[in-house]
């Protein structure tokens, strides 16, 4: 079983508000076409430029919350759009891909951390479906509604479902070093700490620093790569770099 996250920002033109990159969408598509029925999977997508835009502009990020419905839909509804497209790029190749949001269906608790059932997913992929899951507004208790990233609902699905696999599909190739080489392989924050940086583009989640960090935290190995190697990712290799 795998978790796979296609990430906003190569999906998406990340710098133009609400922009699809409709080729890399296309390309990505295509690889989760050739897996369907080998395995099951479970997609996650980013924002990119749907949701970062808008989180921005209202203030909120995975911390900072708003009590403020309209705010929250914006965001919500944002990469709810995104959602449809990438839904429906998938339909187009036979893949059988429904959405789950999680606004509806989690919640991060006092402490932040991130509460989120699985029944669904799990009935989803039992039935032969590819549940798509993405970054969202989720209820907070005590800070209204934040920004859930697609990394951390990555972490969360690959812990409750035993995920044999989790890649993490970026608009780089892996975690770059000083001389953008690279890196093999990350077991601890505080030796990369200096080369990891936010993203170039809005983005209110912690960037390539925050997808770390979250992955370092998940007990199962995950691979970063770029859409150059999303195909060998499925096909069981580890391109990139590897976080354990
Ligand atoms: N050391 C590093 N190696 C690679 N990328 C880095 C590094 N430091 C910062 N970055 C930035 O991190 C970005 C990737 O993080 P980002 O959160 O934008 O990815 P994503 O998950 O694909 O997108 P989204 O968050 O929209 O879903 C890169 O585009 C780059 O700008
Ligand atoms: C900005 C929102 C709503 C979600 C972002 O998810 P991410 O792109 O995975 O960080």
């Amino acid at each position: 079983m795998i978790v796979l996250k296609l990430g906003g920002s190569v999906i998406t033109e990340k710098d133009r508000p609400e922009t699809l990159d409709g080729e890399a969408l296309e390309r990505a598509a295509d690889a989760i076409a050739a897996l369907e029925g080998r395995e099951d999977l479970v997609v996650v997508h980013g924002g990119g430029s749907f949701g970062h835009h808008n989180a921005s502009e209202h203030g909120v990020t995975t911390t900072a919350g708003t009590r403020d419905a309209s705010a929250a839909l914006d965001v919500h509804g944002a990469m709810k759009t995104l959602n449809q497209f990438v839904l429906g790029r998938l339909l187009e190749r036979d893949v059988e891909a429904v959405p789950v949001h999680p606004f509806s269906a989690g919640h991060r608790d006092g402490e932040g951390d991130l509460h989120l059932p699985t029944g669904q997913v799990e009935t989803m992929l039992a039935e032969g479906f590819v549940p798509v899951l993405h970054g969202d507004m989720i209820a907070h208790a005590g800070a209204g509604a934040t920004v859930v990233s697609g990394d951390e609902l990555v972490a969360a699905l690959a812990r409750s479902l035993e995920a044999d696999r989790v890649g993490l599909c970026s608009t780089v190739p892996g975690v770059l070093d000083d001389e953008d080489a690279v890196i093999d392989r990350i077991d601890d924050f505080d030796t990369v700490a200096a080369v990891l940086g936010a993203s170039d583009a809005t983005d209110v989640t912690g960037g390539m620093a925050g997808k770390v960090r979250t992955l370092l935290e998940l007990e199962a190995e995950a691979s970063i790569f770029g859409l150059a190697s999303l195909a060998s990712f499925l096909d069981g290799e580890n391109p990139g770099t590897t976080i354990d």
